[in-house]
């Protein structure tokens, strides 16, 4: 079994006891359920670097990335560092991420908070919002056509932004409705973990105009963007590279000012 697909298995387990655990009727009432959400899609097209900044503490390609970091001060990091969004993982046994972490924060910044998640269920983007995220993940590889257009028209009923993640053409195809703000394809091959900015090339000049294009993974430099940018790339999601520093903050920042340049 490929990694994702054991990623996925686990992930049905552990929705079906947070199901017994919190129930969806407590998840619509707590506090921050009926915030206003900031829309990413939109900070993504009126800006001209486009840095959505990730928080992943380790992932199962490169096992541990950072583990000494507090969530809270990353997040202000970020946001001083002028990033147009966060993506916070909440993945636990794969990714060291928790729920906890979005709520923290939530609690320490005004971005537009992507919960970064295996999402399969509608439990889930109840939880996202419940726990402070402005957007949701969806991907295409572990969701057929009509999971995408349940849980994308779940999501923005309740006033989140859904990015689509695709590695193919197949995924591309049948990812496409109107329910979906931004496109984001993947560099990395979930199932593989290998890593091609040929992949966001190639798939940019069959995405629509109307999506919001966002690559995703693998990107670590300044000319990767300026790269990406002629195919019309207005959304750059990048963990690692700031992540695997002491300062991710500070890091970005120093990234976004050479970005200006
Ligand atoms: O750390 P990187 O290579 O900059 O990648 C960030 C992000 O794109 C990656 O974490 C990611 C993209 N899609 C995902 C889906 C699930 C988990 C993680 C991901």
């Amino acid at each position: 079994m490929n990694i994702l697909d054991k990623i996925v298995k686990d992930k049905r387990v552990e929705v079906a006891l947070r199901k017994k655990v919190i129930p969806i009727k407590q998840l619509e009432n707590s506090v921050l359920f009926d915030r206003k959400t900031v829309s990413l899609a939109k900070n993504l097209r009126n800006s001209n670097t486009g840095i959505i900044a990730e928080h992943k503490r380790r992932s199962p390609s490169k096992s541990i990335i950072n583990n000494s970091l507090n969530v809270q001060d990353v997040a202000k990091g970020y946001e001083n560092a002028g990033v147009c969004g966060m993506s916070v993982l909440t993945d636990a046994k794969y990714f060291g991420g928790s729920l906890d972490d979005l709520l923290l924060v939530r609690a320490s910044c005004n971005l537009p908070l992507l919960r970064k998640e295996f999402i399969i269920d509608n439990y889930q983007i109840l939880e996202a919002k419940a726990y402070g995220a402005d957007v949701i993940l969806l991907i295409a590889a572990i969701l057929t056509k009509e999971d995408i257009k349940e849980f994308s028209e779940f999501a923005k009923n309740l006033q989140l932004d859904v990015l689509l993640e695709v590695h193919n053409e197949e995924e591309l195809n049948k990812s496409i409705m109107p329910s979906i703000d931004m496109l984001g394809v993947n560099n990395r091959n979930l199932k593989t973990f290998e890593v091609s900015l040929d992949i966001s090339k190639a798939l940019s000049k069959i995405i629509p105009d109307e999506f919001v294009k966002v690559s995703e993974s693998g990107i670590s430099s300044i000319e990767a963007i300026k790269e990406l940018q002629p195919y019309g790339y207005q959304g750059f999601l990048i963990g690692e590279n700031f992540m695997k520093t002491d300062n991710p903050g500070e890091s970005a920042r120093n990234f976004i000012n050479d970005l200006e340049r």
